[in-house]
């Protein structure tokens, strides 16, 4: 059977750095005159193996040392922009790491100016709209995050958002109460990642203690049969992403992926592609290659995508805008 065409889609789990291309990190490296461990791009893509997240998440750090001009945030960027909408997306609200930046002499400013050139012009150049969620590192003090927190109210137009990601294991939400509900005092959107390797119960805190409005991953709350019916019944949108799944076997293998099943007891699941240069694909290869894995059906696809505006933080009336295209799209 021929694979389904993409459907206009919200992205909402994406992680700029998690864009990056081994060839444009070869390029950026050579650009920037910063040394990296790999002698060409073979070596560099064999690397590209990973037994867990933490051994991915080596390797993401390690290459985002060859981003360090306003210039390579604009390039990253830009190239994700052109792929995505290759793939169907036509709104993106886009997680990067200020603090992996910071942490190699970075400034908040670089990062911020390089990746608005490219999110200004996302939509008349891609037809994408762009906002950014910033992430903080769950393994690091939660006192950075606190201090960094009023570092990025200034950028409020482009930065709507604060999210946390990084190593999951022994750092529960609940460390991170206090930065996120100075976020929302401030009006930012919050989301976490949580239940991507750690237990359900991370689920419920960074509901009930970080007050999050999605929850990114959330595959392991299908352990536990009471969290999966308050899922349901507060409709908390969950950002799954099949493909990183396996490629940090986090899912053994596609054919098991809790995505069917989701959908099927009715959570508000979304597809995405998390970091999608390391992980196999971009957004719509998730859905083609859960689609085949599962036997997912144009309806269940139909779901997928209305569910990523429903879930995204666009306004209302941009919402149904999104709603209506699709709609009206019959591929
Ligand atoms: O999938 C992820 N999980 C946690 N942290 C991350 N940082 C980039 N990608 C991820
Ligand atoms: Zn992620």
């Amino acid at each position: 059977m021929a694979d389904p065409a993409p459907l206009p889609t919200a992205e909402l789990h994406l992680h700029i750095e998690g864009t990056l291309e081994p060839e444009l990190a070869l390029s950026l490296a050579a650009r920037n005159r910063v040394p990296l461990r790999f002698a060409g791009l073979d070596e560099l893509r064999r690397a590209y193996d990973f037994r867990d997240l933490q051994s991915f998440l080596d390797l993401y750090y390690e290459l985002t040392a060859v981003l360090r001009q306003p210039q390579d945030y604009t390039d990253l960027a830009e190239a994700y922009l052109a792929r995505a909408a290759a793939q169907g997306v036509r709104h993106a609200e886009v997680f990067f790491d200020p603090q992996a930046h910071l942490a190699r002499g970075v400034p908040l400013e670089a990062v911020l100016e390089g990746l608005d050139e490219a999110c200004r012009g996302g939509e008349e150049r891609h037809g994408v709209t762009v906002r950014l969620i910033a992430c903080f590192l769950r393994d690091r003090d939660p006192a950075e995050a606190e201090k960094l927190l009023p570092r990025l109210l200034p950028y409020r137009d482009l930065v709507i958002g604060v999210g946390l990601d990084s190593a999951e294991l022994g750092r529960p939400p609940e460390l991170f109460e206090r930065v996120f509900a100075r976020a929302a005092d401030e009006g930012l959107r919050r989301v976490a990642h949580a239940g991507e390797e750690g237990p359900p119960d991370y689920v419920r805190s960074a509901l009930d203690r970080l007050g999050v409005e999605r929850i990114d991953h959330g595959i392991r709350s299908l352990e536990d049969d009471a969290l999966v019916a308050r899922l349901r019944e507060e409709q908390v949108p969950l950002t799954v992403c099949p493909l990183s799944n396996v490629a940090l076997r986090c899912v053994h293998r596609l054919v098991e992926h809790p995505l069917r099943r989701m959908l099927d007891e009715g959570l508000v699941a979304t597809v995405n592609s998390d970091d999608p240069a390391y992980f196999g694909g971009y957004l719509h290869d998730n859905v083609v290659a859960a689609s085949r894995a599962l036997g997912l059906t144009p309806e269940h696809r139909r779901r997928l995508a209305e569910n990523s505006f429903r879930a995204s933080f666009l306004p209302e009336a941009d919402k149904a805008q999104h709603l209506a295209a699709l709609a009206a799209s019959r591929p």
